[in-house]
């Protein structure tokens, strides 16, 4: 007889002891969420019909609602439109469903204002200094040209609600403290909402980031169900259905800052790509779901590259600053993700273009992504607001320092009106950024300085503590002109103009943004004769007092044009639609405009802004003269005008992560020609800006530090 073996008796206690234990079901872990698109989300919370929780109190004090939990557990965070339903009947809209049963955090609130103003006194609603206060000042756009042409053009909507973008969306909206659209949100929403392709110019500041995040959001809510079966994805992990370039890191951040106010408690997830920061967090956001990807084209390449974001899944496709997105350099990045990568081609995808600028010959490269496009120009196309007071100095070069402590020294103590404001001062090179930032804190003024040269932590830094007023002066180059809202820039000084007058454009859009007043100074010396008659009419475009030197300057005999000559016969800086030179019989017209006639409007541009001289023909070949036969002043190799002026940012196209390095030979060269040449500073200057390059191409180094990854 076998006897039990001596530990059997303890075996037997230690399961009595663990019996209720193991009486229990095992706790499984629960199940890794999967991402539905938003079109799918529906199926998961159709069985509910509401949400069936009281309303909460206050947050953040999550109620743990088991239902609640299982209703959702497939999903990373609630579905589009939940948020909304579940506000209003008055469920828990700001927490996200995570992984597993936790809760996550609640969704952060875009709407509180981390930056504020402490050290300007600025009250929230002084126009007079810029202060946004939410109000925009309409009557501003009262008498503005509208010019719109294409095929069966959606008409324009009078407000918001005549949009119905649903009730979430409007609630942000109010939110945002919009009360009216501005011009071109009463055209482009309509428009996008209809399912049209869209090339859109509007000024500076005028509110075209809404007018291409609301419709996409609102799309993307409405969509219809999808097809029962979704298409293999193999490795990848994120499928968006929206995607918004930005050609700088900054634009990108806030792009997702602003699309996050508008997409809060819709249960759109709006992720942000930009180089100079660690990709795994990216991913790690990637992998959650993303609706909307707002991305610069380098890291977003560098991860198509590596199969983490696939592009099949498109149907909005937005390129903001889309003149910039395909401009000499970018192009090839640009073609890659939208004509050979898995996007959608056009027709299956509604396509946006946005700038305050579009030359003609960008038109034409443009067109390639669109489908039967409405054009729309909004105000006079490239030329800044009338709201920006736009001075021109002579300053010779050895002089500006002095020209801008003087500047600085009248507005310091008391600034615009009596209140400190915020300075933006805009130089040609990070050398010269950085020298004159160091210089201006020798001299007693609290300043900082933004360009490709910094690290992205600096750069973000840097443009805090301006916008918080901490550091209320930024030298910056062109890395900062375009798309940067900091509501409290009253004055933006060219300290060194830039050679394309649609750069100079931008510059100083960023003051007198959203209807308020602001002020510009540019320092003209003898190196920008060549801008000096497009200076002269953007400044007479806007009314502005222009000085009699300026007038003999633009009469001189011309350096052979170049890119800041962009005179096409047809509307500066070739904003018209390039299409109606095609088409003989006019047929892109639409036969409304807001408080103009389409066709007057556009005639009157003829009248105003067409060159004398300056026709089509011409303009061509200016265009394709950039870059020939050109000799500056300084002796600098003809590529050195062919050059933008933001020479921090070109060479862009690559990353931290081995992304795609294609056109960095082309750009470096331009780099490389452009630092020299643009050296306005001294010679201390100038020699390091040389060494800096050391005359061949940039570093795989100076490429990353680019910023236009
Ligand atoms: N309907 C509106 N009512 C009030 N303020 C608005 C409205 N639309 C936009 N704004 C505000 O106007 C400011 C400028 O908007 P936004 O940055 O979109 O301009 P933009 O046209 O893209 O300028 P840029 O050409 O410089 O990129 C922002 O502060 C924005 O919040």
């Amino acid at each position: 007889m076998a006897m039990p073996s001596s530990d059997a008796p303890m075996e037997s206690a230690m399961a009595d002891n663990h019996a209720p234990l193991l009486r229990t079901p095992p706790v499984s872990r629960p199940a890794r969420p999967l991402y539905h698109p938003p079109q799918r989300r529906d199926e998961y919370s159709k069985p509910h019909g509401r949400n069936p929780y009281p309303p909460l109190q206050s947050f953040p004090t999550p109620p743990p609602p088991v239902e609640y939990h299982r209703s959702f557990s497939r999903l990373p965070y609630n579905p589009p439109g939940y948020g909304a339903r579940s506000r209003d009947s008055g469920g828990p809209a700001n927490y996200r469903r995570r992984s597993g049963s936790c809760w996550d955090t609640p969704e952060p609130n875009p709407f509180q204002i981390s930056d504020q103003f402490a050290g300007l006194g600025l009250p929230d609603n002084d126009a007079s200094v810029g202060g946004d206060g939410g109000a925009i000042n309409f009557e501003a756009y009262e008498d503005i040209p509208v010019q719109v042409s294409g095929e069966d053009v959606p008409p324009p909507a009078a407000n918001f609600a005549e949009i119905d973008l649903g009730s979430a969306l409007n609630l942000n909206i109010k939110r945002c403290k919009y009360v009216k659209p501005t011009p071109v949100q009463r055209y482009a929403i309509p428009i996008l909402i209809a399912g049209r392709d869209l090339m859109a110019c509007a000024q500076t500041g005028s509110g075209k980031t809404a007018a291409f995040c609301l419709p996409i959001i609102c799309n993307i809510m409405r969509q219809s169900p999808p097809p029962q079966q979704r298409p293999k994805h193999g490795a990848c992990s994120a499928f968006p259905k929206a995607l918004i370039l930005s050609p700088t890191r900054e634009l990108a951040i806030q792009i997702h800052e602003e699309a996050k106010k508008f997409g809060y408690q819709t249960g759109i997830r709006v992720v942000v790509l930009y180089g100079g920061t660690p990709v795994h967090l990216q991913l790690r956001e990637l992998q959650r779901g993303v609706d909307i990807l707002v991305a610069t084209p380098g890291r977003l390449v560098d991860l198509m590259d590596r199969s983490k974001v696939s592009l099949n899944e498109i149907k909005y496709l937005t390129l903001d600053e889309a003149d910039r997105m395909l401009d000499m350099g970018f192009e090839p990045q640009i073609r890659k993700i939208v004509q050979q990568m898995d996007m959608p081609p056009p027709g299956r995808r509604l396509t946006m273009l946005f700038s305050a600028t579009f030359p003609e010959e960008i038109q034409r490269l443009a067109s390639d992504f669109l489908l039967n496009y409405i054009f729309l120009a909004i105000g006079r196309v490239g030329s800044s607001t009338d709201l920006i007071s736009q001075v021109v100095e002579f300053v010779p070069d050895m002089e500006k320092r002095r020209r801008l402590l003087d500047i600085l020294h009248a507005q310091g103590e008391n600034g615009v009106h009596d209140k400190k404001v915020l300075t933006l001062v805009f130089v040609e090179t990070k050398r010269s950024a950085d020298s004159l930032e160091n210089w201006l804190r020798t001299n007693g003024f609290c300043a900082t300085s933004i360009h490709g040269d910094r690290t992205q932590i600096e750069r973000e830094r840097a443009l805090k503590s301006f916008k918080s007023g901490a550091t209320p002066i930024m030298v910056a180059t062109d890395v900062a002109a375009r798309g940067l809202d900091v509501p409290h820039v009253a004055h933006v000084i060219n300290f060194d103009l830039p050679r394309a007058i649609d750069d100079y454009v931008h510059r100083i859009g960023r003051t007198g943004r959203a209807g308020k007043p602001g002020l510009a100074t540019a320092f003209f010396s003898d190196g920008n004769q060549s801008l000096a008659k497009q200076l002269l009419e953007c400044m007479q475009e806007a009314n502005q007092v222009v000085p009699d030197w300026l007038h003999n300057f633009a009469d001189m005999p011309s350096y052979g044009g170049g890119r800041n000559n962009r005179c096409n016969g047809q509307g500066r800086f070739g904003g018209h639609d390039y299409r109606k030179d095609l088409s003989a019989g006019n047929k892109y017209n639409s036969s409304y405009g807001d408080r103009c006639d389409n066709n007057s409007e556009y005639q009157s541009y003829g009248a105003n802004a067409y060159g004398e001289g300056c026709n089509r023909t011409s303009d061509s070949h200016e265009f394709q003269s950039y870059g020939s036969n050109y000799k500056g002043n300084d002796g600098a190799a003809d590529d050195s005008h062919f050059q933008r002026s933001d020479t921090d940012a070109y060479g862009s196209v690559s990353n931290e992560t081995g992304g795609d390095s294609t056109a960095t030979v082309e750009n470096n060269q331009r780099r490389n020609a452009s630092d020299e040449y643009h050296d306005l500073q001294s010679w201390e200057n100038s020699n390091e800006t040389i060494n800096e390059t050391g005359g061949t191409f940039l570093s795989y180094e100076g490429i990353v530090a680019s910023g236009w990854d």
